[in-house]
């Protein structure tokens, strides 16, 4: 009999953790369990009538470096190549992104005009921080706030503006409680081997590249920027569990992980809401603080970890207007916390997928990004939020920023409590006690997910990848 391996958490993490483990020659038994109705996690698109699809969670894939290569082979095997939707590097919504600074829209800065004479909304040419990155002692501290980093080496307006922003449209996060070891793992190691990020980045390796496909060689030729798909990134999530099914996996939804115990024999005993089950190893593609809950007591160094890995909780509102024009064409804007904490930014999702605009009159959607690290304050605890306070606030900042006037025809409001996982200062130690407490212990247990190293989709099948390496003892 082959043996069993129980995956919990039904989000891209554990999809793709269950696609490694049934595609190796001698694959073992495979569930995959999801407390939740629907496959996919924070992967969640809506398709209207007259074709309009809406994310609620992320929008677009970068193709780029091995992570980005490997996911793409990926996206091939599942036969998804006709339906990825590309955006080349010549593409507006590659080229231009802007900051919402002192009441203005700011394209962020690029080419060597603005490297020698200031752009706003920096005061000084770009050139000055580069020569500081250049002329700058190497840090010597282990780990260092995102913010307190980038001050160090390009300056104070780098950090409050331009990092500041950065921060939250990945991380919806603040830059001064953020990791730079842990959120920027290349900026910190570009310091550590050359003494100059700027230095560090350009020579670089950038050699390595992950599984080749028809389509990244296309992505490379074409300067992908990102891409999508056309029935929107849920597709990848379905098209995930089609191929599973196909190939003898057992999915369970509606199927919450209560509780787990160590059998005497060594196996996993896990307690669902209707009944037990047993497995020899345990892949969790859970966030961690859920792990931390289903635990056994003799487990508690380790949920004690976990619980030390926060998340945020985003309001994603996407908003449709007819017969407006947007101020600017870009991928969208990022609005720095020293402006307005409340507001995150907001994607100008038409401009890169119009194919998502559906066939209705001609519109404009976007999508309104607020609360993250400061939703406690600007709007009480998440699970309390008012929808129609929250669209009240993203309405006023669509007229405010971007001077649209009208109401819009459809809007879609939802608040994705702790959605995105923070790596705080520290973030590398905990990770690493983690992972001494899991091998001391002999424990046969996984971790995956967006709460470990990386918060992107690329990541996140990166991590079940190399999850599934170690576990089955190859390389994939
Ligand atoms: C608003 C937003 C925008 C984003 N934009 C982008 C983007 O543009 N590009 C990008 O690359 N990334 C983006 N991301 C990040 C990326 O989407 C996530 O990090 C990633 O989807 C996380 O996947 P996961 O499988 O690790 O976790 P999750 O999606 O959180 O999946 C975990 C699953 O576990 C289940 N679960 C929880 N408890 C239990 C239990 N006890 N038993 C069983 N199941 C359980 C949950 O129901 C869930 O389905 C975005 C994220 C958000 C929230
Ligand atoms: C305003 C809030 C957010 C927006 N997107 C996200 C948040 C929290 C989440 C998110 N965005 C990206 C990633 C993946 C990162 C990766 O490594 O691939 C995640 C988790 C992509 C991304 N979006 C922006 C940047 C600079 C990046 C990094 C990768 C890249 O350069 O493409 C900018 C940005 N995000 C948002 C807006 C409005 C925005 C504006 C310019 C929304």
């Amino acid at each position: 009999m082959p043996p069993t391996v129980a995956v919990v958490g039904g989000g891209i993490s554990g999809l793709a953790a269950c696609y490694h483990l049934a595609r190796g020659p001698r694959p073992p038994k495979v569930l995959l369990l999801e407390a939740s109705a629907r496959l996919g996690g924070w992967l969640q698109s809506t398709r209207t009538a007259d074709g309009a699809v809406f994310e609620h969670g992320p929008r677009g894939i970068r193709p780029g470096g091995v992570v980005g290569t490997d996911t793409l082979h990926m996206v091939s095997e599942l036969g998804l190549e006709g339906d990825v939707l590309p955006v080349p590097g010549d593409h507006p919504a590659s080229r231009n992104r802007f900051l919402y600074v002192g009441g203005a829209l700011h394209k962020l800065p690029s080419g060597l005009g603005a490297l020698l004479r200031p752009v706003p909304p920096f005061s000084r040419a770009l050139l000055w921080s580069g020569v500081r990155d250049l002329l700058a002692p190497a840090g010597t501290e282990p780990d260092e706030s995102v913010h307190a980093f980038v001050h160090r080496r390009f300056g104070r307006e780098v950090a409050d503006i331009a990092v500041d922003s950065l921060c939250r449209g990945v991380f919806a996060g603040d830059c001064r409680a953020l990791s730079v070891r842990s959120c920027f793992p290349a900026l910190f190691e570009a310091e550590r081997r050359r003494r100059s990020v700027l230095l560090g980045l350009a020579l670089g390796s950038g050699k390595e590249r992950g599984a080749e496909s028809a389509l990244s060689r296309r992505a490379r030729a074409e300067r992908w920027s990102q891409w999508s798909l056309r029935g929107g990134m849920e597709s990848l999530a379905e098209a995930l569990a089609a191929f599973l099914r196909l190939h003898g996996v057992e999915l369970r939804c509606h199927a919450p992980l209560r509780r787990l115990h160590r059998h005497p024999d060594g196996r996993w005993q896990l307690t669902l809401a209707d009944g037990t089950v047993m497995a020899d190893h345990l892949v969790s593609a859970l966030p961690a603080a859920a792990l931390a809950e289903v635990l056994p007591a003799e487990a508690e160094p380790l949920a004690q970890e976990l619980r030390r890995i926060p998340a945020v909780s985003v309001a994603v509102v996407n908003l449709q207007y007819e017969g407006v024009t947007l101020p600017v064409t870009g991928f969208g804007h990022l609005v720095p916390s020293s402006e307005d904490a409340s507001l995150l930014g907001i994607v100008y999702d038409s401009v890169a997928f119009p194919q998502h605009d559906g066939t209705g009159a001609a519109s404009v959607r976007l999508t309104v990004m607020l609360g993250g690290a400061w939703f406690g304050q600007s709007f009480g605890d998440p699970a309390a939020a008012s929808p129609s306070l929250l669209l009240q606030r993203a309405q006023a900042a669509v007229r405010e920023q971007l001077g649209l006037e009208p109401a819009p025809t459809r809007s879609i409001i939802r608040v994705h409590q702790a959605c995105i996982p923070q790596y705080t200062l520290g973030h590398w130690q905990r990770t690493e006690r983690i992972g001494r407490f899991l091998a001391e212990q002999q424990l046969p247990l996984s971790l995956v997910g967006a709460s470990y190293a990386g918060v992107s989709v690329n990541d996140c099948i990166a991590s079940a990848k190399a999850a599934v390496g170690r576990l089955v003892g190859q390389p994939r």
